[in-house]
């Protein structure tokens, strides 16, 4: 058993308090990254609005969101099924969802944009949910390859604003990056490690350099896999396997990317490209912009570099 001191009550408190900031959360996009955050936040007892363009977007979000419920309960209520079901509902419950994000931010007290990977796109959302949102609203970007200071340039709450960056799928992988970009305030930085920890998450604290940590790594190596595969060095098979065998990835690169969508990649790469264009680990790949251009995007269009049924 812990010794109580007086310190240790202290910080007790203190984390208890940065905990409380957060009970409203606003999620914007509810594609693959955004139904898994809502998904997350709701089942930790946030209430959850889950923003996108259309309702229909909207309903296949909160379909994707019950179905992966449904996976997570089969496993931690596996004695008890009638509790596991009731666990669905009452998060469900957690979730309304809106195509106005403009009057839902009203009463929030944290936002997550997990909308298309483009500066201008999240800095229009930004402006305008700036000038929405109460003051104590803190803003965030689940963004993998920009920088945070960028988007939140649109806004006048530098001081509020930080980057929040989950991994998918968002209700197995443990990790959050939690970027604090140089005008971000502790306040806000330690506010968001704490979220993501009453989330069930393992934060860890990155400065807003391109890719964070883990895309910084990751990246170069997926790229390489391709270039590979490009070379006829090796069958995108035969990669894959080589890379969950032989280094003990949970995936191979091409499962993986296909996982992630070709069309996030490409954008991560073209805009790292135009930033270091004489950087041979950011160079485009012909093969994925030609798979992109056929509309093949990976699992969520049932093609990418394989079929998906
Ligand atoms: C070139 C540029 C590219 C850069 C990309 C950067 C992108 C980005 O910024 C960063 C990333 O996210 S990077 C990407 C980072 N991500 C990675 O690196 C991911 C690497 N992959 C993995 O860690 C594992 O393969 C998985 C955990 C995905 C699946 O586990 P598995 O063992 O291989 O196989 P399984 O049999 O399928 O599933 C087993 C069980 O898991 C559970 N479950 C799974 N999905 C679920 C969901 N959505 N909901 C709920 N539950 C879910 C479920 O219980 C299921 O059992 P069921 O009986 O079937 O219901
Ligand atoms: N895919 C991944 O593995 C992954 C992992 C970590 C971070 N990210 C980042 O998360 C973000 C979202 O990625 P994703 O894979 O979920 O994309 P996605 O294409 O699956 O979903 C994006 C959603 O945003 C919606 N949207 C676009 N503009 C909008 C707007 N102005 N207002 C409201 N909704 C809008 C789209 O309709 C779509 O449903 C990107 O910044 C991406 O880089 C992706």
């Amino acid at each position: 058993m812990a010794f109580i001191t007086r310190q240790n009550i202290r910080s007790l408190s203190s984390s208890a308090a940065l905990r409380a900031a957060i009970k409203h959360v606003t999620v914007i996009g509810g594609g693959l990254m955004g139904a898994g955050i809502a998904q997350v936040a709701a089942s930790t007892g946030h209430s959850v609005v889950l923003v996108d363009t259309s309702e229909d977007i909207l309903k296949k979000a909160t379909k994707g969101i019950e179905a992966s419920l449904k996976r997570v309960v089969k496993k931690k209520f596996a004695e008890k099924p009638e509790d596991g079901e009731a666990f669905v509902q009452k998060v469900l419950k957690n979730i309304s969802t809106s195509t106005d994000a403009a009057s839902v931010v009203q009463g929030t007290d944290l936002v997550v944009e997990a909308i298309v990977e483009n500066l201008k796109v999240k800095q229009d959302l930004f402006g305008a949910l700036d000038k929405a949102a109460p003051q104590h609203t803190i803003f965030t970007s689940n963004t993998s390859s920009l920088p945070i200071a960028d988007i939140a340039s649109s806004t006048a709450r530098l001081d509020r604003f930080g980057g929040l960056h989950f991994f998918n799928p968002v209700p197995m992988m443990k990790l959050v990056e939690v970027i604090k970009a140089p005008a971000t305030s502790q306040q806000t930085f330690d506010v968001l490690l704490e979220f993501s920890k009453a989330l069930g998450k393992h934060p860890v604290s990155c400065k807003d350099t391109p890719g964070f940590i883990v895309n910084r790594l990751l990246v170069p190596y997926m790229l390489e896999a391709v270039r590979l595969h490009e070379r006829g060095h090796g069958s995108k098979e035969d990669i894959d396997v080589a890379m969950k065998l032989g280094a003990g990835y949970p995936m191979g690169p091409f499962e993986l990317l296909d996982y992630v969508g070709l069309d996030t990649s490409k954008f991560i790469i073209d805009g790292w490209h135009e930033k270091d264009p004489d950087n041979p680990l950011f160079a485009p790949s012909p093969l994925l912009n030609k798979l992109v251009a056929e509309g093949k995007l990976g699992k969520k269009t049932g093609e990418g570099f394989y079929k998906h049924k």
